[in-house]
């Protein structure tokens, strides 16, 4: 019975991240960095006494080696893993492997602008044989063609994870169990829009820290007992919120 234990993790940083280059489905690693984050991450979970019993992740090594180092750092390592496209970070099409720069040429001001804003606006496809495409990489085989994303808008990236979570992550807390989900922060934003209900024009203005647990405890309707949950670790999540928004700004 509620009320269930849910815990979001989001991946730190990663190659792509520390080159300022959106990275959407290309597989990049985490860096020392973003290691050190998923470690502090179990960490705080383990002080807290909030401990997982089952994690889902994606199929990308950033968000896989997020959720390993984590749980091994909270002594959770041995728990049931499972990993699935539906949790990916949001597919950026033809902006993968780019930087704001480039994009700003590529595409102006205006359109980068409408795009960064946008909640059902998808950046142009990028093509199966394009050279950061992964539409032919053998994970996303069992994806039909007709439905393997080549660019996506926040929307299309809450369509495509909301049957994952009806299907997989609820059936898991209908047991009782505590759920780690270790994602990206698109996906996680999804996920968080539906949590707290929060509106197509506010969504994109949402920003999850990385490498800091997020718990919700969700009564018997799911809904969070605390609106946007609890950060495990409040202040670093409060400086980390702000940094963000005053690094938007910035020209
Ligand atoms: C690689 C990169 C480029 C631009 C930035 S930003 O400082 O301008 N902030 C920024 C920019 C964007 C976005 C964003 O969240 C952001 O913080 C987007 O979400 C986005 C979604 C679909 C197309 C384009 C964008 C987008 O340009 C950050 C990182």
């Amino acid at each position: 019975d509620a009320p269930y234990k849910l815990i979001l993790l989001r991946h730190g940083e990663s190659e792509w991240n520390a080159k300022n280059l959106f990275t959407g489905w290309v597989d990049v690693d985490l860096t020392d960095k973003g290691e050190k984050e998923a470690i502090r991450g179990g960490e705080l979970m383990k002080d807290a006494g909030l401990l997982p019993d089952v994690v889902h992740t994606s199929l990308q090594k950033r968000a896989i080696r997020t959720a390993q180092l984590s749980l091994t750092s909270a002594d959770r390592h041995w728990i049931p893993v499972h990993r699935s496209w539906r949790l990916n970070e949001r597919h950026y099409g033809a902006l993968q492997g780019k930087n704001k720069a480039e994009i700003l040429e590529q595409f102006g001001e205006e359109q980068f602008m409408q795009w960064r804003r946008s909640y059902d606006t998808p950046p142009p496809v990028l093509d199966a044989d394009a050279e950061w495409s992964q539409y032919n990489d053998a994970r996303y085989a069992t994806i039909p063609p007709e439905l393997r994303p080549q660019t996506e808008c926040l929307k299309d990236v809450v369509h495509r994870m909301m049957p994952y979570w009806y299907d997989s992550i609820v059936p898991d807390l209908l047991t009782g169990r505590t759920v780690l989900v270790a994602a990206h922060g698109n996906s996680l934003r999804a996920l968080v829009k539906h949590l707290d209900g929060i509106s197509d024009a506010d969504i994109a203005g949402l920003n999850i820290p990385t490498g800091i647990p997020l718990a919700y405890e969700l009564d018997a309707e799911f809904k969070p007992v605390v609106p946007h949950g609890t950060y495990l670790d409040p202040e670093a999540a409060k400086a980390a919120i702000e940094a963000v928004k005053n690094q938007g700004k910035k020209k």
